[in-house]
């Protein structure tokens, strides 16, 4: 008998109890699953209601019962789907049941989508969309996920990585041909035109991509500040939840504290920290040392004081908007000194001046994700790959007087980075290329 993969199952809803369980199953079994189950094949793609049996045990339940034969299903392989209550022990029979027939096991994370890749179903970037679509939290998130999953990169990639191919194809035959004269020049001039141009447009695609990794991981907004300024009252405020400890006891704050947020489809991560003050107790010093970390390393930094003060003991670059709060208590501290104006003046209890802040942040974050809508590298392996593959045309360029190998040698490379964003590196497609445009006659 020949080797054939195992048929795998899963659980493709979510935590049971719900009202319907989704289970999937995927192999060269699926057939006998479905008759031993179901007592019969259903009609190919249409929903059939059956009820699920377990020869030996009895019924499971009434569900309906879906069967996709290969290679038209998500997997490319043989799928059937099972919609049935979403109790938990509705699904465990349904399990036992599967688990007696032989050659059938649990799936592993993510081995569905892993074998509709194997069978050519998606390519690694459109794979990467589907994960990162499932993860989607915020609206914008979700269509960027979509643009992978509908395979806007990838498209465009397989797309580079055949000029590429083609332009090295060019640069072979001359190297085949070097001893009859001066084909070689005539064939190099156009090649290096083609990668010259493909460089321009994979660095423009880069370009355009720059912030969009972080629409993956959201912007990371710290609130530092003397203890007791109100940090963790703002923070709460603005995930709305009790998130952070708030008391009046100056030192409460210590460990990080992380909300995630949807400000207007962007993603946000506020973080709030320990107050920063030189502090005796080694447990507040350790706090004080991750909170100067962390806001140093955020993409903006809310420095929230009582009064109106211009020294901050942060270190970098990271962009800092003052925020005064506890403008409640103006009258009662007599804040008015003259002194330099906060950016923004608040009250983190009453939510006095919280709007203005909102919006700001709402605005701060449109910038910084800019034309996101454009962006279709998402991911730092998306841009190490894309980088290295604009190095390597850069370098055939540069190296063009140095021989016809070593040009050839820089775009091999450079289709390699390519085939690895698309997770395909063959070598036996440059060789198809090179043997069908060029009859060489040997
Ligand atoms: N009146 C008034 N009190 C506030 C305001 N914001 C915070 N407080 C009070 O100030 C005290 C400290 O607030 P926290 O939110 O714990 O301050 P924090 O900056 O997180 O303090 P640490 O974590 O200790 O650094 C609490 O008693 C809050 O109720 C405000 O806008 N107005
Ligand atoms: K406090
Ligand atoms: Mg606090």
């Amino acid at each position: 008998m020949p080797l054939q993969p195992p048929t795998i199952y899963a659980l493709a809803s979510g935590r049971p109890p719900a009202a319907i369980a989704i289970v999937r199953v995927s192999g060269p079994q699926v057939p006998q699953v479905l008759e031993r189950l179901c007592g019969r094949l259903p009609q190919p793609r249409t929903a059939t209601l059956v009820t699920l049996t377990s020869p030996g045990t009895g019924p499971i339940d009434q569900a309906v019962a879906l069967w996709f034969p290969a290679p038209h299903s998500a997997t490319g392989e043989d799928v059937a789907e099972f919609q049935l209550h979403g109790g938990r022990a509705v699904i465990a029979a349904l399990f036992a049941a599967l688990e007696k027939i032989d050659g059938l096991r649990p799936a592993e994370p993510g081995e569905f989508t892993r074998r509709a890749f194997e069978n050519g179903k998606l390519d690694l970037t459109e794979a990467e969309g589907l994960d990162d679509l499932i993860h989607a939290d915020t609206d914008r998130q979700r269509r960027q996920a979509l643009r992978h999953l509908q395979g806007l990169l990838g498209h465009r990639a397989e797309s580079w990585r055949a000029q590429i191919i083609e332009a090295m194809a060019l640069i072979e035959a001359g190297i085949d041909f070097s001893d009859e004269g001066d084909v070689s020049t005539e064939l190099m001039a156009p090649a290096l035109a083609r990668v010259a141009s493909l460089r321009t447009e994979i660095e423009e695609t880069l370009a355009a991509s720059a912030q969009s990794e972080r629409l993956r991981e959201g912007l990371q907004v710290a609130i530092a500040g003397p203890p007791n300024a109100g940090k963790s009252t703002l923070l709460n405020r603005l995930a709305r939840r009790e998130a952070a400890i708030v008391s009046p006891h100056a030192g409460t704050t210590r460990d990080i504290i992380e909300v995630h947020l949807d400000l207007d489809g962007y993603p946000v991560t506020l973080i709030d920290t320990a107050g920063l003050r030189d502090a005796s107790d080694p447990v507040e010093q350790e706090g004080v040392r991750r909170a100067r970390a962390r806001a140093e390393a955020a993409d903006l930094v809310l420095w929230l004081d009582e009064a109106e003060s211009n020294a901050t003991p942060l270190a970098g670059e990271v962009p800092l908007w003052r925020v005064r709060n506890k403008i409640d208590l103006a009258g009662k501290v007599g804040a008015s000194t003259g002194g330099s104006d906060p950016a923004f003046a608040i009250s983190a209890v009453t939510g006095e001046g919280v709007d203005q802040l909102v919006a700001a942040l709402v605005g701060f974050a449109s910038d910084y994700f800019g034309g996101g809508e454009a962006a279709l590298v998402s991911r730092a392996r998306h841009r190490v790959l894309l980088t290295e593959t604009v190095a390597a045309l850069k370098r055939a360029e540069d190296r063009a007087g140095q021989g016809d190998e070593i040009v050839a040698e820089e775009l091999r490379i450079a289709i390699h980075a390519v085939g690895r964003l698309l997770g395909r590196v063959d070598v036996e497609e440059i060789l198809d290329s090179i043997f069908r445009e060029f009859c060489i006659g040997k």
